[in-house]
Order: C-alpha cells, then sequence, then structure tokens
C-alpha cells in the first residue's frame, strides 16, 4: 500500500528527532510564506470536463531532453542523512525506480558523484540535475560544476533566491547552526583555494552580489542547460529568457526566503504570461495531492517539483519511503487528470483552474 504523504509527514515526525523535524518543516520569519504554499492551492478548484473519451492515459512528461513518467520531481533540499542513515543514496534509487527527475542539492550529505551512481544503478538512464548556488569565487563555482558534469548530471539548476539566508525561527531557537560530527557538505569537500591544512569541506557561501553577470559567465562555461530557481517578478522571468535562460523554478523556497513571497501557485501564472512559451516553467511550494499537480500544470507550469514529501518518505522509510511518496503523486495525479476528463498532461489548461467561491466569476 502507498503511503500518502501525509502519513509519511507523521511517521517522519515521530522518528526524527525534534531538532532535525525542525529545520526540515520550519520557514522563515512568522512561516506566512511557509503555510501560504498549501493554502493557496486549497482556494483553487478544478472544472472537470466530460465525455472527452481519453481511454487511455500518459502521465510523462519531457523536459530538457529528460524523460519522466509524471510531471513531479524531486525538489533539492539539504542534508539527507539528517533524515536516514543512506540519505541521498536512498532518494537517489527511489526517484530512479519511481522514473523522475531528482534535482540533487548542492548541500547534499553525499558527493553528487555517488547520487549519479546510486541512481544509475537503479535505471542507467535516470536523470540527475545539480542545484548550485553561484560561489563568490569563480574557480569554485567552476569546480562544483566540473563535478557536477563529470558525475552525469543533465541540467544545472542555479538557485537565486537567496542572496542571503532566511531567518528560521526554529533553527535558532534550537540553535542549530551545524551538521553534526560525521556529516558534512559532502560536495563542498577539497574545493580549489582551501588552505593548505584547512578545512577540507569549505561553507556554502550565499551572496548578495550576484548578478545577471554571473548567470552568463556559467552559461559560457558549461553546455549543461540552466535553470533559475526562485524566480517570482515577472520582469525577471523575461529577462531569463532574454538572457538565453534554459527554464525556470517558480519557487519561495518553501517559504524558506522571503516570507512576504507569494504562494507560488499565486505568482505562477504571471510568469508563464512572462515566459509565453519560451521556457519551460517549473513550480515548487507546498504541492501535497494529484490535484494541486494537476492545478499548476493547467495554470501554465510543465512540471512541479516537491520537497518535503519526499524528506518525509526518506525519514519514514528510506529509499522504500521515497518510493512510496513519489509512486503516490503519480496514481493521485493521474486520477486528478482522469477525473478532469485529460489523456495527458497537455490537456490541462487555464479554463479549468476557478477560485473556490468564485464559480462564474471569470476569477482567474
Ligand atoms: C529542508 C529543506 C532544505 C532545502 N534545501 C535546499 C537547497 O539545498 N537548495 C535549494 O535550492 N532549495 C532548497 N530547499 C527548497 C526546496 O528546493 C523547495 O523549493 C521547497 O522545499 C519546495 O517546497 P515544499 O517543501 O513545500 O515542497 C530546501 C527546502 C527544505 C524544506
Ligand atoms: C549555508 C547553508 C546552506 C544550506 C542551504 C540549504 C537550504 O537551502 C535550506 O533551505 O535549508
Amino acid at each position: 500500500m502507498n503511503r500518502a504523504p501525509d502519513d509519511a509527514h507523521r511517521h517522519a515526525r515521530a522518528l526524527l528527532d525534534p531538532v532535525h523535524y525542525d529545520y526540515f518543516a520550519g520557514g522563515a520569519g512568522r512561516e506566512v510564506a511557509l503555510d501560504e504554499n498549501e493554502r493557496a492551492f486549497r482556494r483553487l478548484a478544478l472544472l472537470p470536463r466530460v465525455l472527452r473519451g481519453a481511454a487511455s492515459r500518459d502521465t510523462a512528461v519531457t523536459l530538457l531532453g529528460d524523460r519522466s513518467r509524471m510531471p513531479v520531481l524531486v525538489a533539492p533540499t539539504a542534508f539527507h542523512r539528517l533524515a536516514h542513515p543512506e540519505g541521498e543514496l536512498a532518494t537517489a534509487r527511489a526517484a530512479a525506480a519511481a522514473g523522475t527527475v531528482l534535482i540533487a542539492s548542492m548541500a547534499a550529505t553525499t558527493a553528487i558523484g555517488e547520487i549519479t551512481a546510486a541512481a544509475r544503478s537503479v535505471r542507467p538512464e535516470a536523470a540527475v540535475w545539480f542545484q548550485l548556488y553561484l560561489q563568490p569565487e569563480p574557480e569554485v563555482t567552476g569546480a562544483l560544476v566540473r563535478r557536477a558534469e563529470e558525475a552525469g548530471c543533465t541540467a544545472l539548476v542555479v538557485t537565486v533566491d537567496s542572496p542571503v539566508r532566511g531567518r528560521h525561527g526554529r533553527d535558532e531557537r534550537h540553535g542549530f547552526h551545524d551538521l553534526p560530527p560525521g556529516l558534512a557538505a559532502e560536495n563542498m569537500r577539497d574545493l580549489p583555494g582551501t588552505a593548505p591544512g584547512g578545512a577540507a569541506v569549505r561553507p556554502i557561501a550565499m551572496s548578495s552580489a550576484l548578478s545577471w553577470e554571473h548567470v552568463r559567465r556559467l552559461r559560457a562555461t558549461t553546455p549543461l542547460p540552466v535553470l533559475l530557481k526562485g524566480v517570482l517578478h515577472p520582469e525577471d522571468a523575461r529577462r531569463a529568457v532574454a538572457e538565453g535562460v534554459d527554464g525556470l523554478v517558480v519557487s519561495n523556497h518553501g517559504g524558506r526566503q522571503l516570507d512576504a513571497a507569494p504562494a507560488t501557485v499565486e505568482a505562477l501564472p504571471r510568469i508563464v504570461e512572462a515566459v509565453a512559451g519560451r521556457l519551460p516553467v517549473l513550480l515548487d511550494g507546498g504541492v501535497r495531492t494529484g490535484c494541486d499537480v494537476a492545478v499548476a500544470l493547467a495554470l501554465g507550469a510543465t512540471a512541479v517539483a516537491v520537497g518535503r514529501p519526499v524528506v518525509w518518505g526518506l525519514a519514514a522509510d528510506g529509499e522504500r519511503g521515497v518510493r512510496d511518496v513519489l509512486e503516490w503523486f503519480r496514481s493521485d495525479f493521474d486520477q486528478a487528470l482522469a477525473l478532469c476528463g485529460g489523456a495527458r498532461p497537455a490537456d490541462l489548461t487555464a479554463d479549468l483552474v476557478v477560485r473556490r467561491g468564485g464559480v462564474g466569476s471569470g476569477a482567474w
């Protein structure tokens, strides 16, 4: 029996050290953006179409050349070994088995080469993308990109919503600022510029000096497609198109950065309008059911990504727990698609989405 993300969440909460549970669950500030991500989906409804003769369905999508069995990817989340001893290796095997794309965090507690190897041990064509925080020193960013390329990653997801780190009240209250002994952000090990005898693992820097120039430089140094994660303003989306970026992720970092950021599903339509089909637009934040996936796709997302539900599956039952959560998302999305009268993700169109209480008002 597949465990729904809500069940996994309950199990994870019971099993995890409360300090680590709060790290994963928490958000920035008063956690308004965190709460709103889920609530905003509840404010939206789907108007199903009937009698469309959609006898067989296909939930697969192709994203920048990678095929995914469903339009639900694994969002990058840090420090999986805090959730389960097998950490990112378990997540990678589960994502590969579920046939979806894993976006591996630069802040993983397992090196990217080991993550891709684990995914490919299950499915040789499994796609792994690498999430990157651009580092102030170009040679450090360059070395991270080479590692991702050598590991066989097929896209880079550059997180641009973190000029500084959000303030996480739960972590502050617990005094949780560092990984426990024995765990490290393994992609940061042995990078250029580490002083002889200095710490072998560099801290991850967040820099407010980053600009479009850094994105341009990155694009010039790698053949991999580059997506920007954390775009919420339509002008930034238009600029991304002009700069030749390959894709966008509409994200408020799961409510962990700017607490005043809008719910991502509410920001999505303006980004989709600005991009006008020129790039794939992904969304993450608060996606908890197949209906949420269907709403996001109907509003123009090519796919969504899920963060915490995957962590809960991992904490609850390792590789099997993540696989259960991902398989549940696939079947729940398939069910929503069928109930909307669709045969494939492209059948979900904006006219299906209305605000609750607003049917007939042309709310969208
Ligand atoms: C515990 C945790 C760690 C995260 N680590 C990263 C990270 O390393 N890099 C990144 O770009 N986003 C990170 N995120 C943000 C996620 O990629 C994603 O935007 C967010 O989790 C989506 O919201 P959801 O958790 O409601 O699905 C993290 C989120 C959580 C909850
Ligand atoms: C400076 C530590 C970097 C870890 C970042 C993980 C992350 O993005 C999060 O939201 O947590």
